[in-house]
């Protein structure tokens, strides 16, 4: 057999980054100018690595970018009064509150404050409903970026058996959702299903986010599936590991998904991509 392809979420984010800051310099010229704010409490260190990413792209990009770094003791008010200032801001049309929050503030209540049209990591129970209905809505990023990925391998997604390992609502979840809007029969696994080798080895298309490092080897995957890793695990080593064992997986499968440059370029990209649409509709246009 030949050998596996490995999807470059790393290249794809390049190709639409093109694209995206080909828009920035039109809607420049009406004085347009999409801004993201990123709202980091307190001092988890893969955060901040996260948060310099999204920095790095609003700079790359031509986007304006605020990071409001708040003290891990901040009380929930005082995140709340952040965001309520950034609804308001005109210069702000996206705004991302990186997760997870320190225990004593409420996810829920900090996530439900943000302005609908500026939810651009997609989590707001509105926007959470629009996606479920089918309606238009701002999609999460990392599950947006799953499918731009299993897109662009060319192999068509109608009809095909997508296996779901995970089903938190920022990725499992709605990864399940727009998996069968694109008319793939889904099944969803998590940490209660029997047999899960037997079931995601029936998969065509295999996305695994559970955060396991290397949990998932060639007895889990059907020769020639495509195989999308979501994990990010930190080793002591300090490498960086996928939930995929991509070496002994990438003998067996399709296309496949590496980490890092896979999943996790692809989320930046998206988020990117949301702020733009946030800004033009903020701004009238689309
Ligand atoms: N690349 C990127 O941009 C991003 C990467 N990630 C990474 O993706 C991974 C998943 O993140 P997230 O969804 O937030 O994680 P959560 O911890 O919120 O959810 C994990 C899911 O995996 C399931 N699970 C856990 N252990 C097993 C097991 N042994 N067998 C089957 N299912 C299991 C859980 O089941 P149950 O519901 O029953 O508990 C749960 O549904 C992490 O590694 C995270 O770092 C996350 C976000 C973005
Ligand atoms: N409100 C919120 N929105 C998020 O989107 C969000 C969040 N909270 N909390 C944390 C997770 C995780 N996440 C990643 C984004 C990019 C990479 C990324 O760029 N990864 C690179 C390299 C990373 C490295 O080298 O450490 C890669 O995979 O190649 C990883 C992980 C967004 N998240
Ligand atoms: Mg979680």
């Amino acid at each position: 057999m030949t050998a596996a392809t490995i999807i470059s979420g790393k290249q794809i984010s390049e190709e639409i980054r093109k694209g995206i800051a080909l828009e920035v310099e039109q809607l420049s010229k009406q004085n347009i100018r999409p801004g993201l704010a990123v709202v980091l409490v307190g001092d988890d260190p893969a955060s901040h690595v996260y948060v310099r990413n999204k920095e790095k792209a609003c700079q790359d990009l031509g986007f304006y970018s605020e990071v409001h770094r708040l003290a891990a003791e901040s009380s929930e008010d005082e995140v709340l009064a952040l965001v309520d200032k950034l609804n308001a801001q005109a210069s702000i049309h996206g705004i991302l509150v990186q997760l997870p929050l320190p225990k004593h503030i409420r996810e829920k209540a900090i996530i439900d404050a943000i302005a609908v049209e500026k939810d651009v990591d997609g989590f707001h129970p509105v926007n959470v409903g629009n996606l479920v209905i089918g309606d238009d809505s701002l999609l999460p990023c990392t599950p947006a970026g799953v499918i731009e990925m299993i897109k662009r391998t060319g192999i068509q997604i109608a009809g095909k058996h997508a296996v779901v390992i995970g089903r938190s609502n920022i990725v499992g979840k709605p990864v399940a959702l727009l998996l069968q809007r694109e008319n793939a029969t889904v099944t969803m696994c998590h940490s209660k299903t029997h047999n899960m080798a037997e079931i995601a080895s029936q998969a065509d298309i295999l996305v695994v986010a559970i955060g396991r490092a290397n949990m998932i080897d060639a007895s889990y995957v059907k020769p020639g599936a495509i195989v999308i890793d979501v994990g990010m695990n930190r080793l002591e080593s300090g490498k960086l590991a996928g939930d995929v064992d991509f070496e002994s997986v990438k003998e067996v499968s399709g296309p496949i998904t590496p980490v890092p440059g896979g999943v996790g370029p692809m989320t930046i990209t998206m988020l990117m991509q949301n702020t733009l649409l946030a800004a033009k509709r903020l701004n009238g246009l689309n």
